[in-house]
């Protein structure tokens, strides 16, 4: 399984965002972070390559155009991550796993609430499962997202800073999750700002930067301290662990 994603343009209004991005292949198996500055396109590339948003370009899953996919198949086959699920819901934590569920598969009632249940166990998160969705706290909201958007069993999941209300145990528990999933073969993208656990769980870093890719590789090659500072304009240091670790400290500004 293979993903292309080549030449994506999004604007809005006469703001071009992303300018003509492409992606290296991504294959089954890997983990690819997407990094960056706040505002520097990343949100709009994942919602782009789920197609949510209109845009120029292709991403091809396969050799098949997203785009030009019927949606239920594409519900099928992208899982997609939001950086925040909306509130203001008048369900319950389970029944919204379970219209995931159905948006791209149509199953028996008991047959639908068995798998949902089955996801939110494997999570950690069966006890929310009859708790308001509205009612959760910002870390178990996330971890229902998180639910909702494998629960198609989706070749490719895009993630949208899938580990920022999560506590300590919960962000390894929702990264070993993606490392699992994607080495039964399938694709992960996902977004994180935190870049020391970049460095722990990517095969792949890509550092987008004004809309365009500026530098991308296993996290050794595009964690350095010039990269850093020509991205985010800090002063980093990277540094070996006993361990064998890459750390990133950051000592100020430039
Ligand atoms: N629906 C929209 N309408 C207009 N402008 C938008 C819209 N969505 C995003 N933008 C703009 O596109 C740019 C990129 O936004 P995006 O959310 O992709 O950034 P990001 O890299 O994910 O940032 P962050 O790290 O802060 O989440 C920003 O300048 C943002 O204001």
């Amino acid at each position: 399984m293979s993903v292309l994603v080549q030449g994506i343009t999004v604007r809005f209004g006469k703001r071009r965002v992303l300018d003509a991005l492409s992606l290296p292949e991504l294959h089954a198996g890997e983990v690819t972070v997407l990094a960056g500055p706040n505002a520097a396109g990343k949100s709009t590339l994942l919602r782009a390559m789920a197609q949510l948003i209109p845009h120029q370009g292709t991403v091809m899953l396969d050799g098949a155009d997203l785009r030009r996919m019927p949606a239920v198949d594409r519900a099928r086959q992208v899982g997609f991550m939001p950086q925040a699920l909306p509130s203001g819901s008048s369900l319950i934590a389970l029944e919204t796993v379970i219209a995931a569920l159905r948006a791209g598969k149509t199953l028996p009632a008991h047959q639908a609430d068995a798998a949902a249940m089955a996801v939110m166990d494997k999570l950690g998160i069966a006890a929310l499962a009859l708790e308001p969705l509205d009612a959760l706290s910002g870390g178990q909201r996330q971890m229902v997202s998180l639910a909702q958007a494998i629960v198609r069993d989706p070749r490719l999941l895009l993630l949208d800073e899938p580990t920022s209300a999560l506590d300590l145990a919960r962000q390894v528990r929702l990264l070993s999750e993606l490392r699992r999933l994607a080495a039964e073969g399938r694709v992960v993208v996902a977004v994180l700002h935190d870049l020391a656990l970049a460095a722990q769980w990517a095969d792949r870093i890509v550092l987008i930067h004004g809309g365009h890719v500026h530098a991308q590789g296993r996290p050794d090659q595009v964690l350095t301290p010039a990269l850093l500072a020509q991205v985010y304009g800090v002063q980093a240091r990277v540094e070996r662990c006993s361990r064998g670790r890459l750390m990133v400290m950051i000592d100020g500004e430039i």
